[in-house]
């Protein structure tokens, strides 16, 4: 994603570049960060010093990984830096701990940042409350081989949507795994299933499936270009929010 940001943010209208950080001993450490992303020279030299770039900058974007995350939060959160983070597949104690930072500075945290798909948390949660408990739901998603996090983030919302507006927990009802004599579906499970495979950008489907008749509520998407123009949306919207932790529903006002 960092190619795709760092074009994002070039090309929108309020937002400059300041900086590109990349991890400690990457070889493209020094190279200028325009050039590295496909836009050009920019005079932005890649770093691997997340503080000293932060020095020039009002606010962080972060698409790595929740370890790699809740360290670039603790950096903000002590220069007093706002964050929009799209990393996914934090546990429940990696978000608890996102949350602290949050209190000390602004951050949009968010599974995907389309607006799309933060729609289609919307409409999901409108079609089980019409559904009911009569529907069996199950989420796949697929996304490309080099995907490290399944279920993806954006799977995850879904299921988590769906099982609140049912009055249940996700935690407890996400069924991941079917093999053998697993016995009957429950009614109240939740199945969840992951295809990964060649360069798939991230596709979701939430079936709601009835006696004689099935709902889909699906989602592809085409390009990562629009996650980063999500991501470039969120930066312009944080200006002057207090701290605290907020989502893509927030930024588009879907809540
Ligand atoms: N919210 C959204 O809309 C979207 C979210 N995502 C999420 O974004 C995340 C990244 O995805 P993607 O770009 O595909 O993954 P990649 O593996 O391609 O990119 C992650 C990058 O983080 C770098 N990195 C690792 N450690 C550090 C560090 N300490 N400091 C700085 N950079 C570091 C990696 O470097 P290296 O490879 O050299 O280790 C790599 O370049 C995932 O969690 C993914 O699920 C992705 C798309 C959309
Ligand atoms: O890793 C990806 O590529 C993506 N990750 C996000 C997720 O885990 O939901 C969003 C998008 O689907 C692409």
């Amino acid at each position: 994603m960092g190619g795709h940001l760092i074009r994002a943010v070039v090309e929108t209208e309020g937002l400059e570049l300041t900086g590109a950080v990349e991890r400690p001993d990457h070889p493209q450490i020094g190279f200028d960060a325009g050039l590295v992303a496909g836009a050009g020279e920019l005079g932005v030299k890649i770093s691997d010093d997340l503080a000293a770039t932060m020095a020039n900058a009002d606010v962080l974007i972060d698409f790595t990984f929740p370890d790699v995350t809740l360290q670039n939060l603790a950096v903000c959160a002590e220069l007093g830096k706002m964050v929009v983070s799209g990393s996914t597949g934090f546990t429940p104690e990696q978000r608890a701990e996102a949350e602290k930072y949050a209190a000390k500075i602004p951050v949009v945290l968010a599974p995907n940042m389309s607006v799309g798909v933060n729609a289609c948390f919307k409409l999901l949660k409108e079609a089980a409350k019409i559904l009911g408990d009569g529907f069996d739901v199950e989420v796949v998603e697929l996304h490309h081989n080099k995907k490290k996090d399944s279920p993806s983030g954006t799977a995850v919302r879904m299921g988590e949507v769906v099982a609140d507006a049912l009055g249940r927990d996700y935690n407890k009802v996400a069924n991941f795994h079917r093999e053998g004599m697993c016995g009957e579906r429950s009614k109240e499970e939740i199945g969840m299933q992951t295809v990964r495979g060649g360069d798939i950008v991230g596709e979701h489907t939430v079936y709601f499936i009835g006696m004689g008749e099935r709902i889909e509520i699906s989602h592809r998407a085409m390009s990562r270009d629009m996650f980063a123009r999500g991501a470039a949306r969120a930066c312009l919207w944080l200006n002057g929010k207090g701290p605290g932790i907020y989502d893509m529903q927030d930024v588009l006002e879907l809540k």
